[in-house]
C-alpha cells in the first residue's frame, strides 16, 4: 500500500472539490442518482434520449420536449463531408479512440461558434456531439472490416441507429434494450477521472470541444474506460472457465491489476453491476450460442475468484464488456460506445463548471534537489 506524504493526497482519493447537482454516488447504499432519480430506475423505464435530456437541462423531459429533443438530434447526425474524408484518412492501426479524439477536434474546428462559451452555445455543441459520435464510432467501426460507412436513419432512436450504421440490421427489442440499459448506466459518474479532466479543462475558460478532447483521452486509459475493452482480451488469455482460478493467481503474483474489477469510490460493489450483469445473462440466454455460454461460464468463474481472492467486486466494465462483445461489436470499439454515452455527463459538467467557475489548480509538494547554485558553464 503507497503512504502520502502528511498533507498530499495522491490520486485526490477523498478530496471534495467542488459541489455538483448532476449525480451522486451514496458510498453507503452503493447507489448512483441521476438529478436525484436512481440510476436503476432510469435504466428500467426511460431512453437514453431521456436520460442525456435529463442530464443536460435537469429535468425529465414532457413528450413535446422529447419530440423537439429527438428530432434535433436526428438532423445533426450527419458528418460534414470535410470531417467525414479526414476520419477516413487517418491509419486504421491508431486505436479508435484515437479516431473519436480526433473528430472532437475537427468539430472544434469547423463550428464557427467555437469560442463561444454561453450556456445556449454549449447546450447546442453538446447536443452536436451526442449526435455525431455514434455515427463517427459506426463509420469507423466498419472501415475496419473494410466496408463502407452506412448513413444514419432519421427514423430510427439512437441506439437502433447505431446498430444500423453498424451492421446494416436492427436486431431484436431486448437487444437494442440491453445496449440502451448500458448507455444509460455508463451516462454518468460524478468526478471521475474523465469528467474531472473536461472540468479542468473548462476552468481555464477553454472551449467544450477541447474539454471533450481531453476527456476522450483520459477515459481511453484501463484503469478507467479501456477497461471494458481490457475485460475481452483479458477473458481471450484465459480462454477457459476451467483456467480462470489458475490464471488469477498467476496475474496477482505478477502483481497484475484484474481488469473491470475494482473501484475507486464503490468497495463494497459497483451500484450498476446487477443491472447490467442480468441485462447480460439475457443476452446469453438468447443466443443458446456454445461460444457465448462458455465466455459466460468463464466470465462467472472469473467473477467469483476474484471475491474469493481479493474480496474485490466487478465494476460496470465488466458485464459491459461481454454484452458488447455478444452483441456482435469488435472489441476497440467498445470505449468509444462508452464515449458516446459519457458525453452527456461530461457537457452537464461543463456547464455546470462554467455555472461558478474556480481555476483548478491544485498544489505539489516539492521533493526535488534542495535549491543549488547553477555550475559554470564549460
Ligand atoms: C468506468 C470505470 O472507470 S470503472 C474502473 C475501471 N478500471 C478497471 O477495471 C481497472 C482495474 N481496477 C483498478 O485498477 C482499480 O480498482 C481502480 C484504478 C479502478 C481503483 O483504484 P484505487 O481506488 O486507486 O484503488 P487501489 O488501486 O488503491 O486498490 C486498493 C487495493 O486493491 C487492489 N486492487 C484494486 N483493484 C484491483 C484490481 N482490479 N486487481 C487487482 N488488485 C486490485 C490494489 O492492488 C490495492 O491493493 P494494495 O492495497 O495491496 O496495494
Ligand atoms: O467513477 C469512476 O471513478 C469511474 C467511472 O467513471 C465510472 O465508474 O463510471
Amino acid at each position: 500500500m503507497t503512504v502520502n506524504p502528511p498533507g498530499v493526497h495522491r490520486g485526490l482519493a477523498g478530496v471534495v472539490v467542488d459541489t455538483t447537482a448532476v449525480s451522486t454516488v451514496i458510498q453507503e447504499t452503493n447507489s448512483l442518482t441521476y438529478r436525484g432519480y436512481p440510476v436503476q430506475e432510469l435504466a428500467a423505464h426511460r431512453s437514453f434520449e431521456e436520460v442525456a435530456y435529463l442530464l443536460r437541462y435537469g429535468e425529465l423531459p414532457d413528450a413535446g420536449q422529447l419530440r423537439e429533443f429527438e428530432t434535433r438530434e436526428r438532423a445533426l447526425r450527419p458528418l460534414g463531408r470535410t470531417t467525414a474524408e479526414l476520419l477516413t484518412r487517418l491509419p486504421s492501426t491508431c486505436h479508435p479512440m484515437d479516431v473519436l479524439r480526433t473528430a472532437v477536434s475537427l468539430f472544434g474546428a469547423e463550428d464557427p461558434t467555437e469560442d463561444d462559451g454561453s450556456p445556449a452555445a454549449n447546450r447546442a455543441k453538446s447536443l452536436t456531439l451526442l449526435a455525431k459520435l455514434p455515427v463517427v464510432v459506426a463509420a469507423d467501426h466498419r472501415r475496419r472490416r473494410g466496408l463502407d460507412p452506412i448513413l444514419p436513419d432519421p427514423a430510427l432512436g439512437l441506439a437502433e441507429n447505431f446498430f444500423h450504421m453498424c451492421f446494416g440490421a436492427v436486431p431484436e427489442p431486448e437487444v437494442v434494450r440491453c445496449f440502451e440499459i448500458s448507455l444509460i448506466l455508463y451516462a454518468e459518474h460524478s468526478f471521475n477521472a474523465s469528467t474531472f479532466t473536461a472540468r479542468v479543462v473548462t476552468s481555464t475558460l477553454s472551449d467544450l470541444y477541447s474539454a471533450v478532447t481531453a476527456a476522450i483521452g483520459a477515459l481511453k486509459g484501463p484503469l478507467h474506460g479501456g477497461a471494458n475493452e481490457a475485460v475481452m482480451h483479458m477473458l481471450r488469455e484465459i480462454g477457459d472457465p476451467g483456467r480462470a482460478a489458475e490464471w488469477l493467481d498467476g496475474a496477482l503474483a505478477a502483481r497484475r491489476k484484474i481488469m473491470g474489477f475494482g473501484h475507486r469510490v464503490y468497495k463494497h460493489g459497483d451500484s450498476r453491476v446487477p443491472l447490467m450483469q442480468e441485462a447480460t445473462d439475457r443476452l446469453v440466454a438468447r443466443t443458446g450460442d456454445p461460444e457465448a455460454v462458455r465466455l459466460a461460464a468463464l466470465h462467472t468463474a472469473l467473477r467469483h475468484a476474484v471475491l474469493d481472492r481479493k474480496g474485490i467486486h466487478p465494476n460496470l466494465d465488466y458485464p459491459a464488456g461481454l454484452a458488447y462483445h455478444l452483441m456482435g461489436f469488435d472489441t476497440p470499439a467498445f470505449t468509444p460506445i462508452f464515449v458516446m454515452s459519457r458525453v452527456t455527463g461530461w457537457t452537464a459538467h461543463i456547464t455546470e463548471q462554467l455555472d461558478h467557475n474556480a481555476l483548478i489548480r491544485p498544489l505539489g509538494a516539492y521533493n526535488g534537489p534542495d535549491q543549488r547554485p547553477v555550475p559554470m558553464a564549460v
